[in-house]
């Protein structure tokens, strides 16, 4: 069987991966948490999954490029620097990052670059997402992901359109922008809400994760596609088949 090592072991989704790992074929080679070396893991692993923190990235990918193994990154809340260190890491080993690794997610994000591609521009694009209490980056990495494949669709980037939040006097709304806003609160697993605004009508397609189990199935089915596989940046949509 394949051994998944797990940076972010102790938390909310790496004990979600272990827990389920054996029924989907994979074998846990051991995790890493804050103060962990995570270069051993990465010497014994088939393939490794990171579901930790942004500030640790940069020393995972140091360790997955090191033993020359695989990695899946589905932390979220990184910045640019984060994303260009994954592009060299790529040069060296198989990655797939993503926000969000559940079928229904990727899936959405097709419709979305679908829906924004044939919508024109006046149609206005804003994403609402709902987490729970304990998140600490807004907007989520899905929301962030969802952004992206709307703004694709519009045959744009996301850096030249993005709209954050809205307090105060802000304006009317600039045509082309798309929005976010963000909700915390209680347990919620993850809700996202992509809305279409146009004259007189309005189109919203979205997703209610209900359990942590969908990530962790979808990083699995990941880890194992991914080991074994040449240098290179890959996505969920080709692991799942979509
Ligand atoms: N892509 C996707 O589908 C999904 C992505 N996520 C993302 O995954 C990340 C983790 O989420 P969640 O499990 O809820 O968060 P938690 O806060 O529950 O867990 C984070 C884990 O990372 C560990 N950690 C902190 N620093 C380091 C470090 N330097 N090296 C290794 N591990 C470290 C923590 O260890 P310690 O406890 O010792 O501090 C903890 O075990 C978030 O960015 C979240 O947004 C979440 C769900 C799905
Ligand atoms: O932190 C979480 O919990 C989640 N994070 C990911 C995100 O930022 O989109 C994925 C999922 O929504 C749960």
């Amino acid at each position: 069987m394949t051994s998944i090592g797990i940076y972010g072991s102790n938390g909310r989704m790496g004990r979600a991966i272990a827990t389920i790992a054996e029924g989907e074929g994979a074998t846990v080679a051991g995790g890493v948490d804050a103060g962990g070396d995570p270069f051993p893991l990465a010497q014994t692993a088939d393939v490794l999954v990171d579901f930790s923190t942004p500030a640790a990235l940069e020393s995972h990918l140091a360790a997955a490029v090191a033993a020359r193994t695989p990695i899946v990154i589905g932390t979220t809340g990184l910045m640019p620097t984060h994303h260009a260190l994954i592009e060299q890491a790529a040069d060296e080993i198989a990655v797939l990052q993503t926000g969000n690794t559940s079928l229904g997610v990727t899936l959405l994000n097709i419709l979305v670059r679908e829906a924004a591609a044939r919508l024109g521009p006046d149609w206005d694009i804003e994403i609402a997402e709902m987490h729970h209490r304990h998140k600490v980056d807004a907007p989520s990495g899905t929301a962030l992901l969802l952004g992206e494949a709307a703004a694709a669709g519009r045959g744009t980037r996301l850096a030249e359109v993005r709209v954050d939040s809205r307090a105060g006097l802000v304006g009317a709304r600039s045509e082309g922008t798309i929005g976010f806003a963000s909700l915390r609160g209680g347990s919620v697993v993850g809700d996202h809400q992509v809305i279409f605004a146009g004259e007189g009508e309005r189109i919203e397609i979205g997703h209610r994760g209900e359990d942590r189990t969908i990530f962790a199935r979808g990083a699995l089915k990941a880890a194992l596609w991914l080991a074994g596989r040449a240098p290179g940046r890959y996505a969920m949509a080709e692991v799942l088949g979509l």
